[in-house]
């Protein structure tokens, strides 16, 4: 799959959601962070904002949830007009259950790793879902430093992906910028959140072209790309 990206409207004016969406609309989503102040130590957004957004703009929304039981509110997300929905695993009751009902809604199932979260337990998980989400920062705030002791974790997923032969795609978020992009897509991630790498740009549909470009030409040369 050609390399996604996905700007985070973490990083947007929340006074001027629906022109911030349409700022970036040639974007693959539009990533909509929802915390709730108990998963994580900040508060963003929940249903009814999603609602809004997705009747202003064209552009999929990719609604990752940071929030506590996640498999009461994730149907609902589907519900507001999400086309992906990403749960947290540490917070999840019966993510298999939940990934199965997230599909039957219609929308992409999505799980997702903090940083301290292996991936290893979670093989058996991996065909239920259409996309994995390695957190590349402490989920909770934008503009963090990518950590890149993470890449490690995206290349051992990648090799999973590939060994079972699945078409699950695999999305980075944090600290994703144009001095980080290259190194994930080398690792083996193809869906790329940038939040302040974009919004923090004078020209932030400009700013997705360029990662995207940059994304597309570090898959080109990646290994993971041609050994498989
Ligand atoms: O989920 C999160 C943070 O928890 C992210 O989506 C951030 O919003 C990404 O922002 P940048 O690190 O790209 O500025």
């Amino acid at each position: 799959m050609a390399p996604q990206i996905s700007p985070s409207i973490l990083s947007a004016d929340f006074a001027r959601l629906a022109e911030e969406a349409k700022a970036v609309e040639g974007a693959d989503w539009l990533h909509v962070d929802v915390m709730d102040n108990h998963f994580v130590p900040n508060l963003t957004l929940g249903v009814p904002v999603v609602e809004s957004l997705a009747r202003a703009t064209d552009t999929p929304l990719d609604c990752h949830l940071m929030i506590e039981e996640p498999d009461r509110w994730a149907p609902q997300y589907v519900e507001a007009g999400a086309g992906s929905v990403t749960f947290h695993v540490e917070a999840a009751t019966a993510p298999v259950r939940l990934a199965r009902e997230i599909r039957a809604k219609g929308a992409r199932a999505s799980m997702a790793l903090r940083p301290a979260t292996p991936i290893e337990p979670y093989e058996d998980l991996l065909p239920e879902l259409d996309m994995l989400l390695i957190m590349t920062v402490e989920p909770g705030f934008g503009g963090q430093a990518f950590l890149d002791i993470m890449l490690p974790k995206i290349r051992r997923t990648r090799e999973l992906i590939s060994r079972h032969g699945l078409e699950l795609w695999l999305q980075v978020d944090g600290g994703v910028s144009a001095s980080t992009i290259e190194q994930c897509a080398d690792a083996g991630a193809d869906v790329f959140v940038a939040g302040s790498a974009v919004y923090g740009a004078s020209d932030p549909a400009e700013a997705v072209r360029a990662l995207r470009k940059q994304a597309e030409a570090a898959t080109s040369k990646a290994s993971w790309l041609h050994d498989h």
